[in-house]
């Protein structure tokens, strides 16, 4: 039997089918035991803000993280010390250079961004140490509650990078050289190594993504994993240097948040949509996997997921324009009593921020033509008010009150205001009513003023 959200499912199988014949590009092996994988892995999985998993392929196929542990360790490091601690040792610029490239600022000896093993490997050094946390369980623990599961490390491939990652070496000897560094990037390089090394599926790196992409809540284990500002603030640095050398044409062609590493994984977070992620070992010159690339790029223009392509335009915020005597007898009863004033009536619905506020303000301004009139906005379809909306109805709310006119709210949820005609809270407080008929007659004068 299927079900009706198989239809995703098909659309990964789908892309996973299109994709699979391709055979360009060569598996990593400058890590030996990388070498050994099977090139021909070929996994997608994609996470929604529900938790809602969907997969194709060797979705549940084990690989180790590579860079995709960088954006994580990065999101620990930003909770720990904050964004302007961070900055001052690691900068947040695309390099256009490889992941290994040795990009230290001239003068200060910072990395260009933390997406970078020189960058990522500082990040890796700014994780607290202590001896009742040590920095790599720390590390371990925090990617375990990106993925929503308990990880490991798979210690053959971490061995296999400890002995032969000399240009890593280097470049924490470099780093430790050139910059007055709070914490030693030579002691932290093994940490890197193994953070590296830690062992996730696809199905992982999609719920990591979906973590970040949910504001920093995993969307499977509802675990809060770092705050909603650093979730943006990694989006961003993923946008701008997650693909290294190739960040600027991934973000114009295929327009999401990403980060590939060289074991063949890559993440791609829709922020407040999905966590994307592919896994196919063969890489492309920059150290993206082929298949992945071509898979999620496809994704996204499927599911139209371009952040710059016209960011969905909610449905109408504003429902009704009217005035209390235009209404059904029903919602504006006490009025069609002879009223001493005409009262405007908006009604709003959904979920209102910024934009949508800007659209009520807007519409009650149109309600009242003389600008004189009373007015009741009529939140009873309204599902959220953000932070924004909310100060900026009071405001606006508030501007009509103190022009010496009657201006209330149907606000039974109390999105607004307490529900209540007694209640007045201050200046900036609307009067809020359970019914929108107590708000037209509150309005029309028959309430206490
Ligand atoms: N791009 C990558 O995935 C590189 C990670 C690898 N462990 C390295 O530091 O070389």
């Amino acid at each position: 039997m299927s079900t009706a959200a198989d239809a995703v499912t098909d659309a990964l199988r789908e892309l996973h089918a299109r994709f699979a014949g391709l055979r360009d590009g060569l598996v990593a092996d400058y890590i030996p035991q990388l070498a050994l994988t099977d090139p021909d892995a070929f996994g997608l999985a994609l996470i929604s803000m529900d938790g809602h998993r969907y997969s194709a392929g060797d979705a549940a196929a084990p690989f180790t993280l590579q860079s995709v542990s960088k954006p994580f360790v990065y999101a620990l490091a930003l909770s720990a010390l904050g964004l302007d601690e961070v900055c001052r040792w690691v900068n947040a610029e695309p390099s256009g250079e490889a992941y290994n490239a040795v990009s230290l600022e001239p003068g200060t000896g910072r990395p260009d961004n933390a997406m970078v093993n020189a960058g990522a490997i500082i990040t890796t050094a700014l994780i607290p140490d202590t001896p009742d946390a040590p920095r790599f369980d720390r590390i371990l623990d925090g990617l375990s509650r990106f993925a929503g599961r308990r990880l490991d490390v798979d210690e053959q491939v971490y061995a296999s990078e400890a002995a032969t990652g000399d240009r890593n070496r280097a470049l924490a000897y470099l780093l430790r050289s050139t910059g007055p560094l709070p914490v030693d990037p030579v002691a932290a390089i093994d940490t890197y190594f193994a953070q590296c090394a830690v062992r996730v599926t696809a199905l992982d790196l999609a719920a990591m993504a979906a973590t970040l992409a949910h504001g920093g809540v995993n969307p499977l284990t509802g675990d809060a994993v770092v705050p909603e500002p650093v979730a943006a603030q990694v989006l961003a640095v993923m946008a701008t240097c997650g693909m290294y050398d190739a960040s600027g044409d991934w973000l114009l062609r295929v327009g999401l948040p990403a980060k590939s590493g060289v074991s063949g994984g890559l993440i791609a977070a829709g922020p407040a949509r999905f966590g994307l992620a592919a896994y196919s070992p063969r890489l492309d010159p920059t150290g993206t996997s082929v298949r992945g690339r071509a898979a999620l790029g496809a994704l996204s223009e499927r599911l139209g997921l371009h952040l710059m392509h016209n960011p969905a335009l909610a449905a109408s915020t504003v429902t009704l324009v009217a005035t209390a005597d235009e209404l059904p007898a029903a919602g504006a009863a006490p009025h069609n009593r002879a009223p001493r004033e005409r009262v405007a009536v908006v009604a709003a619905q959904g979920a209102l921020d910024f934009t949508a506020a800007e659209r009520v303000l807007y519409a009650l301004d149109e309600s009242r033509p003389r600008g004189t009139e009373p007015v009741v906005l009529d939140l009873r379809r309204v599902t959220g008010v953000d932070r924004v909306a909310r100060a900026m109805l009071s405001g606006g709310l508030g501007r009509i009150a103190a022009d010496g006119a009657r201006a209330a709210v149907a606000d039974p949820a109390g999105r607004l205001a307490p529900p209540g005609p007694g209640r007045r809270d201050g200046p900036a407080a609307p009067r809020c009513f359970a019914t929108r008929a107590q708000a037209v007659a509150w309005c029309a004068g028959g309430g206490p003023g």
